[in-house]
């Protein structure tokens, strides 16, 4: 029998998240049965969905929804052998039995050099919504100009660094000092700290005098508002998150929006970077989710259990 640890969510939030909103307990596990795995925790996300899906997807005391980089440590389905790792959707757990269905295996060729909590950042969800924002959405061509915000996060990094590959002129917004500098180290064309600008109109104007061929939106709300202006002709918008509104109690006005070997390459070429925001302790998951939705994180946040 194993004991497993689960956070729940104890109430709904109310405004940002606390501490009180979450519960830990604990839950005995049945024994796998033919065709099931036996999982345990790796790394675990927490993203932004999980503020605004929580109002809608969740009832009070379910546990808390997420991906998960988990090893599996018992199996009866032999698709899934003892010691392998795959990506579940099994929400904020330590341990958890299931069937081979709902699993995503991570590649068997998956590189040493590079770590595997990526499956849940730039080789993952974020990393494939950066590129596919960019390319299918945007439709980025070199000599472009692009702006995105929440630019030093899991999203806003990859999508940065993937356009300067192809050849276009990025600006970036971030809330720190510290990521502004990553930032620029990372390549990024103009960056600038959107809560110390004295206008955020006059900054993104200053970066790109001409306007904005793309944009990339994280944010949402007010900044979306500012930006509209100074698009284009025929400039194109990748609503992507509006992470600024999740946390709101009354609505504001804005914007509120209900390939992974060439990821490989990239990284394995040194050209896309991905840092992460580790946080260490399953019992931590809520302090990093928090800490996530306040911006303490440069790149991708996760937990390592
Ligand atoms: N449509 C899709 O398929 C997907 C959408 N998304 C969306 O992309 C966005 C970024 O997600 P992700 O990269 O995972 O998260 P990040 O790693 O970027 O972490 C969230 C960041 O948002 C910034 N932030 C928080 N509050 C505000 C605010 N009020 N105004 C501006 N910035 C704020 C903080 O950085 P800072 O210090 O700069 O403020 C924080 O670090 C979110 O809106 C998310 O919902 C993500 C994945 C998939
Ligand atoms: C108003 C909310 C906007 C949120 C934008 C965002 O961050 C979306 C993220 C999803 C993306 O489209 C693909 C995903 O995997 C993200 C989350 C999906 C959550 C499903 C949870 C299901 C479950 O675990 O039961």
């Amino acid at each position: 029998m194993v004991v497993s640890k689960a956070w729940t969510l104890r109430q709904h939030f109310q405004g940002f998240p606390k501490a009180s909103d979450f519960h830990l307990r604990e839950e005995t596990l049945p024994q796998p049965k033919n065709g099931q795995v036996l999982l345990e925790a790796v790394f675990l996300s927490v993203d932004p969905y999980m503020r605004p899906y929580s109002q809608t997807m969740m009832k009070e005391g379910d546990v808390m929804i997420g991906s998960q980089v988990a090893k599996v440590i018992q199996s009866y389905n032999p698709s899934f052998p003892v010691g392998c790792h795959v990506v579940s959707d099994c929400g904020w757990r330590s341990h958890w039995v299931c069937d081979g269905a709902e699993l995503t295996p991570v590649l068997p060729d998956w590189p040493q050099d590079i770590p595997l909590s990526l499956a849940l950042g730039a080789i993952g969800m974020p990393g494939l919504t950066a590129l596919y924002g960019l390319e299918e959405v945007c439709e980025i061509k070199k000599g472009e100009t692009l702006l995105v915000n929440a630019a030093a996060g899991a999203v806003g990094s990859v999508v940065g660094q993937i356009a300067k590959i192809k050849g276009c002129r990025v600006v970036g917004c971030a809330g720190t000092d510290t990521k502004v500098s990553y930032l620029k180290e990372l390549g990024f064309d103009q960056v600038f700290n959107y809560k110390t600008a004295t206008s955020l109109e006059e900054s993104l104007r200053e970066a790109a005098p001409h306007g904005y061929d793309c944009y990339f939106e994280n944010v949402g709300g007010k900044f979306s508002s500012v930006v509209m202006p100074q698009m284009r002709e025929y400039g194109r918008i990748a609503v992507c998150g509006s992470i600024s509104m999740y946390n709101d109690t009354t609505p504001q006005t804005g914007i509120l929006l209900s390939k992974t070997n060439k990821m490989f390459v990239l990284i394995l070429q040194g050209k896309l970077r991905c840092n992460e925001h580790i946080t260490s302790g399953f019992n931590n998951m809520p302090a990093a989710f928090m800490g996530m939705l306040q911006g303490d994180n440069i790149g991708k946040a996760v937990v390592k259990v």
